[in-house]
């Protein structure tokens, strides 16, 4: 498998995408916005919007993915079996899933989840008590575009379903960049676009009609699960991402595809 950035491997074999510039995507990324509100920020948006779906979100993410995001989470903490951190970093942590899946798999001696969400971190709180977890976990209010931790912190960063969200995408990555350990890597899992037919067709059917309306169901908030597939169309995947990545300083920058293009994981080291 090769180790370049533009690279991409499917099922086994490597190709290459297209590449497109990186300032556009990355304003149109900033511009989608939960409620479309003129006078708050994407960020003040995106906190409203996980606070008012924290309690169905689990439910919602499992149901609508079909249980497979609990898969593609094991695979994307699998990068990490190699380097055995032991301090990590879990940014946009949510309800927890992710950095409890490193727990179980990778034993680190601590990990921090930070979010911008109280509602988020309130169940996740919860879920750590439930679990007998607080030795191990613990999380805190924050932002990824303005990390209260020193340079040279961490020795991995976990990041999943979070960066698509984030207000300032090379602002976020540069934070997560400077507090992680020289020698260390970066995890990121986040929505791709499937480019070919018809998964490409099935998805968006699927993305921009039955998720919004289970989700309006079920979250009774009516644009969580439309700024979904909005908040994914916009998103520079790819060989874009990659790139942002690089440019902010990380290397030997990967992105490895799941199921035809859904999702993709991340990788980079400092
Ligand atoms: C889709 S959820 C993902 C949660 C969790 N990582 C998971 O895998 O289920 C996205 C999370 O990103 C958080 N978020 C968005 N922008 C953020 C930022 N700038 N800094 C920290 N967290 C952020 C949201 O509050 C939300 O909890």
């Amino acid at each position: 498998m090769s180790n370049s950035a533009d690279a991409i491997s499917v099922l086994g074999s490597d190709y290459s995408l297209p590449t497109f510039s990186l300032s556009l995507p990355c304003i149109m990324n900033q511009n989608i916005t939960p409620y479309q509100i003129e006078d708050a920020t994407k960020k003040e948006q995106v906190a409203d919007m996980f606070n008012n779906i924290s309690k169905t979100y689990d439910f919602l993410n499992h149901f609508l993915s079909l249980g497979i995001d609990v898969l593609w989470r094991k695979m994307a903490i699998k990068e990490l079996v190699s380097i055995h951190p032991r301090i990590m970093l879990d940014v946009a942590t949510g309800t927890g899933d992710f950095a409890f899946e490193a727990i179980k798999k990778l034993r680190p001696e601590k990990v921090i989840g930070v979010d911008i969400s109280e509602g988020m971190l309130e169940v996740a709180k919860k879920k750590i008590n439930e679990r007998g977890l607080s030795e191990v976990f613990t999380v805190q209010l924050g932002d990824s575009e303005g990390l209260h931790f020193e340079d040279n912190t961490f020795d991995a960063i976990t990041v999943a379903y979070g960066v698509r969200n984030f207000e300032h995408l090379e602002k976020g990555l540069s934070d997560m960049f400077r507090v992680l350990k020289p020698n260390g890597k970066i995890v990121v899992l986040e929505f791709s676009k499937p480019r070919v037919f018809p998964v490409k067709q099935l998805y968006n059917f699927y993305f921009k009609q039955i998720t919004p309306f289970f989700g309006k169901l079920f979250s009774k908030d009516s644009r969580a699960y439309t700024y979904l597939p909005e908040s994914v169309a916009a998103f520079p995947d790819g060989k874009d991402f990659t790139d942002l990545m690089q440019k902010v300083g990380f290397k030997s920058t990967k992105q490895r595809i799941l199921t035809f293009g859904i999702s993709s994981i991340y990788t980079g080291t400092k």
